[in-house]
């Protein structure tokens, strides 16, 4: 498969999908007064391969920060929104995607195979999020496909508690599944839970709420490479309600 999105991850030694979106599943902001800009720079140098972009209103998200990311990022971006038509994929590569989100629960199963087609065909590389075995099996070409477990669920607007245990649970059903690069998303707040689940043979973890409030990349990116300092990492105090 030709993703350049899934090369980055497969490539990396810090396979961390670090995510910029301004606001978490509650409403508090996560983004403490930083630019995209600044954002980029301190993801990249903490050493991540992708970076995914929260679009979605719920978060905070606008198309438009997809675009300023896409502006300053040398690497490749996901966008993480609910997209439902074709006419959004368009506009993803436009912004500068080279991955969008499809989220296998959401979409009618007909909706789920034409958007993945479509995806491939704009160049662009499906991330399918699951939440069950009933789901993956939803997914069309998953060989062609990210496919990622989200600990949370969406329709629950990601309020719920984070289950990571979802995530080691559908590991060998995502591996036989055929999808390169099995990635798991939300919810990670530690860098010794991503570290388990990276020893588990993950090969890719999503991360966002905790990486936006955490003041030691260092310590998530020595966790993404297998070489997890005993550090404490403390975290930003979470901010006001906006
Ligand atoms: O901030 P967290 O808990 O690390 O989660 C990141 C990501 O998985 C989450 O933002 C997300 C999962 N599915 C989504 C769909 C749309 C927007 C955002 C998301």
């Amino acid at each position: 498969m030709d993703s350049a999105f899934v090369e980055a991850l497969l490539g990396a030694r810090r396979p961390l999908v670090m995510e910029i979106k301004p606001r978490d599943a509650h409403g508090a902001d996560l983004v403490a007064g930083r630019t995209p800009a600044d954002l980029v720079a301190a993801y990249e140098e903490a050493g991540a391969p992708c970076l995914s972009v929260v679009t979605g209103r719920w978060f905070g998200g606008t198309p438009a920060l997809l675009g300023e990311v896409a502006r300053h990022a040398s690497v490749p971006l996901l966008q993480k929104d609910f997209i439902t038509r074709r006419a959004q994929l368009t506009d993803a590569r436009e912004l500068g995607a080279s991955a969008v989100l499809l989220t296998a629960g959401l979409l009618p199963v007909s909706a789920l195979r034409t958007l993945v087609d479509a995806a491939l065909r704009e160049g662009l590389t499906p991330f399918v999020e699951i939440t069950s075995e009933a789901e993956l099996e939803r997914v069309p070409r998953p060989g062609d496909c990210v496919i990622a477990v989200n600990n949370k669920d969406i329709r629950a607007r990601e309020r719920d508690p984070a289950d990571l245990s979802r995530s080691h649970a559908l590991l060998p059903a995502l591996r036989a599944s055929g999808t390169p690069c099995p990635v798991s998303a939300s919810g990670i707040d530690t860098p010794s839970a991503a570290a388990g689940l990276l020893a588990a043979g993950y090969r890719g973890l999503l991360i966002g709420t905790a990486l936006l409030r955490s003041e030691d990349l260092d310590a998530w990116s020595a966790a993404g490479s297998g070489l997890l300092a005993e550090r404490r990492v403390p975290s930003r105090v979470a901010c006001s309600q906006t």
